[in-house]
């Protein structure tokens, strides 16, 4: 996937990575909590009836807390599973057990696939990624995947990427082909960025 990079994206992930890998271990705990209790409390969240999340995976800010209080709460919750070719099917996530190891080190849901439109169905979409734009541009891994699945999800719906503070408000380069969220959650709280 590395090799349909833009250039321009390739040299701001790298420098984003960096800074995560020098974080202290004891932030990242502190932090996974503190985003799990705004989104928690965030309106969005406590009115949906499904949310699509997912598990993080290498120096990501912490989703356990969050996925956990969301069950607790009662939500019906979907994760993605990573297709051959970058785009994201569904399934259901059933506590960790049902989790299984994936390519990349992710962590996939067993369950029964309810297929990529799915996510069309989520009143509130928990989105990874490496820094957004005051505007609402995203930047990921780079496989495209989010971009993809934000494509399937109506206008006006909640879509919420998780970051650390300073990744919020950062200049990004843009693509034709990417999709805007209208949040970002990180440990200092939930701030919206368009309609
Ligand atoms: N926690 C989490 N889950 C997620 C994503 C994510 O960004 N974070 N994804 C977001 O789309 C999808 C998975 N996409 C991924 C794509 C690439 C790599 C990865 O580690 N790639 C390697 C090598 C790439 C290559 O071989 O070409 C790397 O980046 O070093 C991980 C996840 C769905 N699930
Ligand atoms: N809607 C789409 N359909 C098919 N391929 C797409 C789509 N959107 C993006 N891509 C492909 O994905 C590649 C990577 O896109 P980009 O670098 O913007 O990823 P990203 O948004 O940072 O990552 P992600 O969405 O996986 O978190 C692009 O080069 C493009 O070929």
């Amino acid at each position: 996937m590395r090799h349909m990079q833009s250039p321009a994206k390739l040299a701001v992930r790298d420098r984003l990575l960096t800074a995560r890998g020098r974080r202290p271990l004891v932030d990242v705990v502190a932090d996974a909590h503190a985003i799990a209790a705004h989104l928690l409390g965030a309106p969005e969240v406590r009115r949906a009836a499904t949310v699509a999340a997912y598990v993080s995976i290498d120096g990501e800010p912490g989703t356990g807390p969050l996925l956990d209080g969301l069950r607790a709460a009662g939500k019906r919750v979907v994760l993605p599973v990573l297709l051959p070719d970058g785009d994201l099917d569904w399934a259901a996530y059933d506590g960790p057990d049902s989790l299984l190891p994936a390519r990349f080190g992710l962590l996939e849901p067993a369950g029964r696939r309810l297929g990529p439109e799915s996510v069309g169905t989520a009143d509130a979409v928990l989105v990874p990624g490496l820094a957004v734009a005051a505007d609402g541009l995203r930047l990921g891994r780079g496989g495209g995947s989010y971009d993809r699945a934000l494509g399937r999800v109506p206008v006006g719906t909640f879509t919420c990427v998780l970051l650390y503070d300073e990744e919020v408000g950062v200049a990004v380069p843009a693509e034709p082909h990417d999709r805007r969220v209208t949040h970002a959650a990180s440990p200092a709280g939930i701030v919206r960025l368009r309609g």
